[in-house]
């Protein structure tokens, strides 16, 4: 490469890395992985390094990558926060080693081994044992003020406690998202059709950012601190630190060991490698520290990294494996997921079976082939993921995948929006999942509140025909009686193509036997898998001849399902029996063989067989079938559903409105609406005019709206609801008027108010005849300013020259007693 070529590729380098970084920090998304940013960066040193007249004094090389945001006050760091140095080599490793070694002039050092926590660096400054402030690592030397936020955090000391605690003191530590917290919310995202949160560390980088900090005191953040600085703390090295501030209250993750050389550090790298999957936050690698502060000082700073610490990162886990097949999942919102069906083959920690391919495009560009061998990538803290076909161990002759063009769940015609990569069911109303989609989120604990609803009950009642759509729910009461008995799982069951129902081989052999546990059947029938299925039968025989219940009752019944087998006409499935042939063993004395096999077909449990024959059953055939089923719905469950239910007819207007799922019309969204319309026709009757006018409401949510209202299923569904006696209109004691002493005024509040809840001032204002705004906007009359009122919401207040007054003006402007 010559000077002039140099010179452009560390100008595009540079391009590129600062996109990234922009992206990263900023928007909290990525583009490429973190080791591909990792090399871009290593390049661009590189080159810096054989080339120094081309480095800018700004290249990312010499500035860590985060910037300050413009919504927080921002406060300058009394110790710059640096970035660590990175590689995902043991050579590396080495060489950091032996540059240490150089620095100090001998071996005699610790190394204190720490995982690196994927989320967000954090520093806390106390000043006599109280936190004083919290701030964002920013670009190095100044970041945002986040305090309250970080008061959020509950196992975070405001207050340290104890003897020699220095006057001023800072620790720093890396706040995260646990992982079941991140998956507990994408999981109510999904239900309540909001766009879901890309990773944990996102997720925490987004949560600290927000302006409102009641919403992250929801999010259940944790933070792992790893570091003490002050002028005068009193030790003298990395580990008696940890120990200090462990003992001061501060969460230190107990994952740190200590090292007198490399070789121990590696060995803490190996054990950590599978092990860190299981701790609650993910982590990407292990940052080994000088332990000693004097040598540390010795060995200095870089403009952007310590000398005295490295981060050695795990690099994502590879393997080779077939590709068997590919299912196609259909979300709660239609969305069609495409996933490869895998041979096992071990990875990062787990047996992975399966991987995400995300839609029709990512077959395309990795062009998929059947039976193609395949490349598998996990990181651990990722869905594993395909990164390439391995062409030579192509298959010859082996077909592109074909994608599907057709529901796998409904069989309606998919479709590809222009500007969406995934493929849509269109069929909203009647394709199982979305129909339990559209269910779990009209009974959703912010919508309807019926919780004795949850997902698998729900799957059942529409797998079984009972539920459609929400006001099929309230229709449930009128046929409690179907409900008893109802299968919780349909696992058991198969069915042939033309749809007769068969049941798997225990279940039968324990309802037709007596005395014999599942368990005992379950052993024996994996015993027998490999054999055909009518050796199965007589080895079963056999098997209850020498079991402890050897009645000649036993063997005979399973005799007659053998003969059953082999002289009827059903096709033999290995491991599964038709169901009809089993009811006939148990009931036969009540209908023929012909008469249940015909009411076997298209249903999908012996339950469902049952509703459709009407058959007048003895106590002890009853019992009997009661072992071929799966869990049942017993009386209490369904009371207790049934209570929860008509329970939920008292829910407000607003949240049955959230409830009913229109597109784009989120919690706030329909408080908005239904306080300003009062009842649901104003609201259908509104024009598009009417509705702009709103604060909050812009077109798409209108086009929403008229679209929902166009459909007659919609309406009728709305009319079903209101004659079970849903609430249509808003109650009559919010919408009646206080007083009109704030007519025709608009008003926001903003900060904490120490008389009103954030809702209570909404609903005390309205009911004064005012009118809430949400956004500080030209058309406010004026703002009522509580406790820490955001800087930059005072500052727009201020340009635009709206006044601001304190929650007692505004209590004495309308006169309202004050609480004591
Ligand atoms: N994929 C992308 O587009 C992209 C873009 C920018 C950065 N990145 C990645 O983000 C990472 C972040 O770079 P950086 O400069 O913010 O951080 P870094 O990797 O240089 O490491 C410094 C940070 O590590 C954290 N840390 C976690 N555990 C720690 C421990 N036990 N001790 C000390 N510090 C610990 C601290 O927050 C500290 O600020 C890099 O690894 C890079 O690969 C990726
Ligand atoms: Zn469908």
């Amino acid at each position: 490469m010559n000077p002039t070529e140099a010179k452009a590729r560390i100008a595009e380098l540079t391009r590129q890395i600062n996109h990234h970084n922009h992206l990263y920090y900023q928007e909290d998304r990525t583009e490429i992985s973190d080791f591909e940013f990792d090399r871009l960066l290593e390049e661009l040193v590189k080159l810096e390094k054989a080339y120094p007249e081309f480095i800018e004094s700004d290249s990312p090389s010499q500035r860590v990558g985060g910037t300050i945001t413009k919504e927080f006050e921002t406060a300058e760091h009394g110790y710059k926060m640096l970035s660590l140095g990175n590689t995902y080599s043991e050579e590396d490793l080495l060489a950091f080693d032996e540059r240490v070694a150089k620095g100090l002039g001998h071996r005699d050092y610790e190394y204190f081994c720490e995982l690196k926590f994927d989320g967000v660096a954090i520093s806390l400054v106390y000043e006599n044992g109280k936190l004083v402030r919290a701030v964002t690592r920013g670009d190095g030397t100044r970041g945002d003020v986040v305090t309250e936020n970080i008061k959020t955090i509950r196992n975070i000391p405001l207050k340290i406690h104890g003897d020699n605690i220095p006057d001023r003191f800072e620790v720093r530590g890396e706040v995260f998202l646990p992982k079941k917290e991140f998956e507990k919310i994408n999981a109510e995202r999904e239900i309540l059709g909001e766009p879901l949160l890309a990773n944990p560390r996102n997720a925490a980088s987004g949560t600290i950012k927000m302006q409102d900090s009641t919403v992250v005191a929801k999010r259940r953040l944790n933070c792992y601190f790893y570091q003490l600085l002050g002028e005068e703390i009193g030790v003298t090295k990395h580990d008696e630190a940890i120990t200090m501030i462990e003992k001061w209250g501060f969460n230190v993750s107990p994952t740190h060991s200590k090292y007198r050389d490399i070789q121990g550090v590696l060995t803490f790298i190996e054990e950590w490698k599978e092990k860190r999957f299981s701790l609650p936050l993910d982590t990407d690698g292990v940052v080994l520290k000088i332990n000693d502060y004097d040598q540390r000082e010795e060995l200095g700073f870089t403009a952007k990294i310590p000398r005295w610490a490295i981060a050695y990162k795990y690099q994502a886990e590879s393997a080779a494996t077939r590709l068997l097949s590919i299912s196609y999942q259909v979300g709660r919102t239609g969305a069609i997921t495409p996933v490869a069906n895998l041979a096992p083959v071990h990875l990062a920690g787990t047996t992975v079976k399966r991987a995400s391919l995300h839609n029709a495009n990512e077959i395309l560009r990795l062009g998929l082939h059947e039976g193609d061998m395949v490349q598998v990538e996990k990181g651990g803290e990722i869905i594993p993921k395909i990164t390439e076909v391995v062409l030579d161990n192509r298959i010859p002759g082996s077909k592109p995948i074909q994608y599907i063009d057709h529901c796998p769940e409904c069989g309606t015609k998919l479709e590809r929006k222009e500007s969406e990569a995934k493929h849509f069911c269109p069929n909203t109303k009647g394709c199982a999942p979305q129909i339990l989609g559209r269910i779990e989120h009209f009974v959703h604990k912010r919508a309807m509140d019926i919780d004795s609803l949850g997902t698998e009950r729900i799957r059942t009642l529409i797998d079984q025909g009972f539920i459609k759509n929400p006001a099929d729910i309230y229709d449930l009461e009128a046929v409690q009686e179907n409900l008893l008995g109802l299968e919780m799982s349909q696992d058991q069951y198969q069915k042939t193509d033309d749809g007769l129902l068969y049941i798997s081989l225990p279940k039968a052999f324990f309802a037709l036997t007596e005395g014999i546990s599942l368990t005992a059947i379950q052993s024996f029938c994996e015993s027998q898998s490999e054999k055909p299925l009518l050796n199965v039968l007589q080895n079963f025989q056999a098997f209850i001849r020498n079991s402890k219940k050897k009645t000649a009752q036993n063997v005979g019944t399973v005799q007659l399902l053998e003969n059953l087998l082999m002289t009827s006409e059903f096709s033999v499935l290995e491991d599964y029996v038709p169901v009809a042939l089993v009811l006939s063993l148990l009931i036969g004395n009540r209908s023929t063989l012909s008469e249940i096999s015909k009411a076997a077909y298209h249903e999908n449990t012996v339950h469902g067989i049952l509703l459709k024959m009407k058959l007048e059953l003895t106590n002890e055939q009853e019992d009997r079938i009661k072992k071929l089923k799966a869990n049942t719905f017993q009386e209490g469950v369904i009371s207790n559903m049934i209570e929860g239910i008509e329970a939920s007819k008292n829910q407000s207007f607003e949240r049955v409105l959230f409830a009913l799922g229109i597109r784009n019309i989120g919690e706030n969204t329909a408080q908005i609406l239904a306080r300003h319309f009062k009842n649901i026709d104003a609201l259908r009757a509104a024009s598009t005019e009417q509705l702009l006018e709103i604060n909050g409401v812009g077109e798409t949510l209108v086009i929403s709206l008229q679209d929902y209202f166009r459909d007659p299923e919609n309406l009728l569904l709305i009319q079903r609801l209101k004659d079970k006696g849903l609430r249509f209109e808003v109650e009559e004691s919010t919408a009646v008027l206080q007083s009109n002493k704030l007519e025709g005024m608009k008003i926001l509040a903003s900060g904490r108010l120490n008389h009103f809840k954030r809702d209570e001032i909404i609903d005390f204002i309205e009911a004064n005849g005012g009118q809430y705004l949400k956004a500080v906007s030209k058309g406010l009359d004026f703002i009522i300013e509580g406790e820490e009122m955001g800087p930059s919401k005072k500052e727009k207040a201020e340009k635009l020259g709206i006044k601001l007054i304190s929650e007692e003006e505004f209590l004495k402007m309308v006169e309202k007693p004050i609480a004591p």
